[in-house]
């Protein structure tokens, strides 16, 4: 499968890229393919290691601006003139996406991702692996508009938040991709 993820482009502390080491594990342990932001920055960058270490591929999706940040290992690398097109490209390359922790750049994606879906523009499985509850903010926004009437379809069919790395992915095969 073809699993793309956003997170953060920052280093960050143990709390957070302990997680996202044995997220990458299981991804590269279970063959499938990373496709990202194709950075070597931060948690991008571990991210990227992680998963290549453990034998899956890479695919990553840069974008002229960060050209210079980008990861030299990958298996392919794409680089979009623009950040609008590389969201699109990212979302077209992934069989289901998944949100670690992250800043402006990953809410960014995580909020086009499921106003797309909100539309029935895709329907791929979208899962956010709040670690240490880093998204609980988030949830309860989304869940207030769902309970308030702002949400088309109910938000248990956009988005799943998950604790662990394994429960990301016992949701995604639960919920095969089409
Ligand atoms: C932090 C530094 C450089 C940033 N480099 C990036 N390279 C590739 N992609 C990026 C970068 N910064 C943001 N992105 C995209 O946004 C998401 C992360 O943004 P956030 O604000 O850190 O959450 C990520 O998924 C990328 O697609 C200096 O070393």
């Amino acid at each position: 499968m073809n699993i793309t993820v956003f997170c953060s482009a920052n280093s960050l502390d143990d709390t957070y890229t302990a997680p996202a080491a044995e997220f990458a594990r299981l991804l590269g342990e279970a063959g499938h393919t990373l496709v990202w932001g194709g950075s070597h920055a931060g948690l991008m960058g571990e991210l990227a290691d992680g998963v290549k270490a453990a034998g899956g591929r890479l695919v990553g999706i840069s974008v002229e601006f960060l050209r210079h940040k980008a990861y030299e290992g990958a298996d392919e690398l794409v680089t979009m003139p623009d950040l609008p097109t590389r969201k699109a490209e990212l979302l077209a390359h992934g069989d289901a996406l998944v949100v670690l922790v992250g800043g402006i750049g990953t809410l960014d994606e995580i909020t086009e991702v499921l106003e797309l879906k909100k539309h029935g523009l895709h329907d791929k499985p979208v899962v956010v692996l709040d670690t240490e509850g880093f998204y609980t903010g988030l949830r309860l926004q989304l869940e207030r508009m769902d309970a308030e009437g702002f949400l088309p379809r109910p938000l248990a069919e956009l988005v799943a938040f998950a604790r662990t790395p394994a429960e990301v992915f016992a949701h995604l095969s639960a919920h095969q991709p089409q």
